[in-house]
């Protein structure tokens, strides 16, 4: 494989580094956010949404799917660089989070901005990574499943389709009959900043999980993680 190293892709790099640790991104609140800006210089926004419908029905007469969760696409393992994460990116200098996630959501999703756009009130966190002197801000918007549908067939149109995005997945809302398979077998994937958590988060925020369920998918997850380390896998 040809080694042609980071190239034009340099200032940004750091950004995506992978090996974070996820207690690096701390929760901010609105007060923590105006000292932030007021105090460091050059701080770096990125913002990404994750769109869901409601709509309850049994996979196969069994798994309870909830509802669709569109928790990818600019990349997601599927991701240029191999991972998954929400659509969105990095805001550029002088732009609003808000406009940031629009513009990026049209580019990578292919999201009619004149149905749908983001505003303040789908803002449901943002976190802090001091080491990269960047603010991750968090949004969470729900369609109905009609709409979910068709905006999943426009991604494959998206300008960014084939470069940034590599296609989108749907989330698996269900466990299955082993306890692993499904959602907390998802959860073991590559994920590109903290969009793990962000993905429970918005979950949660969401209704599509109550903190019990969650707090048991949650085990499996960390469970089957922690037996796959004595494993040999290839
Ligand atoms: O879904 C996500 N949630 C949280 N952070 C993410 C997600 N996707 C990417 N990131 C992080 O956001 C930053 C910007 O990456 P991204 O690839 O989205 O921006 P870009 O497409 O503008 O380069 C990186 O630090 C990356 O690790």
């Amino acid at each position: 494989m040809a080694d042609i190293g980071w190239g034009a892709l340099e200032d940004s790099e750091g950004f995506g580094a992978l090996g974070d640790n996820i207690d690096d991104y701390k929760l901010l609140f609105n007060n923590d956010l105006n000292e932030l800006k007021s105090t460091v210089q050059n701080l770096k926004h990125a913002a990404h949404g994750m769109i869901f419908a409601k709509k309850p029905n049994l996979l196969w007469d069994l798994y309870d799917q909830k509802g669709y969760v569109m928790a990818s696409t600019n990349n997601m393992q599927v991701r240029f660089d191999g991972l998954l994460g929400f659509p969105g990116g990095l805001v550029d200098d002088g732009e609003e989070p808000v406009d940031g996630i629009n513009r990026e959501m049209h580019e990578e999703i292919g999201l009619d901005l004149e149905k749908y756009f983001f505003s303040d009130e789908h803002h449901i966190a943002s976190y802090y990574h001091a080491g990269k002197g960047l603010i991750l801000h968090f949004y969470l918007m729900e369609v109905s499943p009609e709409d979910y549908c068709e905006l999943e067939l426009k991604t494959l149109s998206a300008v960014e389709y084939g470069i940034e995005t590599c296609g989108i997945v749907r989330v698996p809302l269900f466990t299955m009959g082993d306890g692993v398979r499904g959602f907390p077998a998802y959860l073991a994937n590559q994920f590109a900043g903290n969009a793990r958590s962000e993905l429970i988060k918005g979950l949660l925020a969401a209704q599509l999980f109550s903190e019990k369920e969650m707090s048991v998918a949650l085990k499996a997850y960390k469970e089957y993680t922690e037996s796959q380390k004595s494993k040999k896998l290839l």
